[in-house]
């Protein structure tokens, strides 16, 4: 039989920020961020280690607290935290003392956890593992049961804080590709942190820049999906994308393209 939680959520969250800020003590972290994310869009974040990137998913996860400016999500002030918006960190985060079917279902009402667990790790391809200790999986395999726990809830936001970032590099390839497909099919609202530029023009529509506490750059990515690493417009929009991450001057083509 059809469950609804075997149904996508209706739509993804639309997320609007208009002129956040955060500060820790002293220290300004996010000065003036501005922000439209689309409901169910895929939105990539980069910037320079400590620029913020992680403060401000928090801040959109309800986490933390904005010193000042407004967070909407879906049209409506965001404040707390909610059950629709889920959080990916680079570590899995999995208790060891809880099976991989024990870690997906918490947090569900009983009744029909399980099965709504099992229907997680199937959409990551994990249905056979159910029954695993956290400890025999690889370290793909624990991001993938941490993917199952937010899909789980079925998310109409998804927040990506660098997910990937201790993977192998084809690894890292494969979960882009299961989170990509995941992401067409559930039609979530998703916004990833990320150090690889690659990634975010791999899997983004836009690929926006955090420097100085505000949002310097916003690149559209019109590359047709899948997207192939290495095709010539890829590697033009990721070198492009770097230079700015990394502050480089402009080069003559980008100039003449300008
Ligand atoms: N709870 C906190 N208390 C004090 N300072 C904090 C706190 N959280 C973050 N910071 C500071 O805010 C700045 C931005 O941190 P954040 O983790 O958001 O950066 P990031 O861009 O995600 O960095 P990275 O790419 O290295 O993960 C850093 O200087 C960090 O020390």
């Amino acid at each position: 039989m059809q469950r609804d939680w075997m149904t996508p959520p209706a739509a993804g969250l639309g997320v609007r920020v208009e002129a956040l800020g955060k500060r820790f003590g002293e220290r300004v972290v996010l000065d003036d961020i501005g922000l439209d994310v689309r409901p169910g869009e895929f939105v990539a974040v980069v910037g320079r280690s400590g620029c913020g990137k992680s403060t401000l998913l928090r801040l959109l996860a309800g986490l933390e607290t904005p010193t000042t400016g407004e967070i909407a999500l879906g049209g409506a002030p965001s404040g707390a935290r909610r059950d629709d918006v889920r959080i990916m960190f680079q570590e899995a985060r999995l208790l060891p003392w809880r099976t991989v079917l024990q870690n997906v279902q918490l947090g569900l009402d009983a009744g029909d956890a399980p099965a709504r667990a099992r229907h997680a790790l199937a959409q990551v391809g994990l249905a056979d593992r159910a029954g695993d200790w956290p400890a025999v999986l690889s370290g793909g395999q624990r991001q993938r049961v941490a993917l199952a726990r937010a899909l789980v809830h079925r998310p109409r936001l998804l927040l990506l804080d660098e997910p990937l970032g201790a993977l192998d590099a084809l690894t890292r390839i494969e979960m882009q590709r299961l989170i990509e497909s995941l992401w067409r099919e559930q039609r979530f609202t998703a916004v990833l942190v990320t150090h690889d530029v690659a990634e975010a023009v791999a899997l983004a529509d836009r690929v926006l820049l955090v420097e100085d506490g505000r949002v310097t750059l916003d690149e559209p990515v019109a590359l047709a999906r899948p997207r192939a690493h290495g095709s010539p417009a890829f590697a033009e929009l990721e070198g492009r994308v770097l230079a700015r991450v990394l502050g480089e001057p402009p080069s003559a083509a980008d100039r003449l393209a300008a």
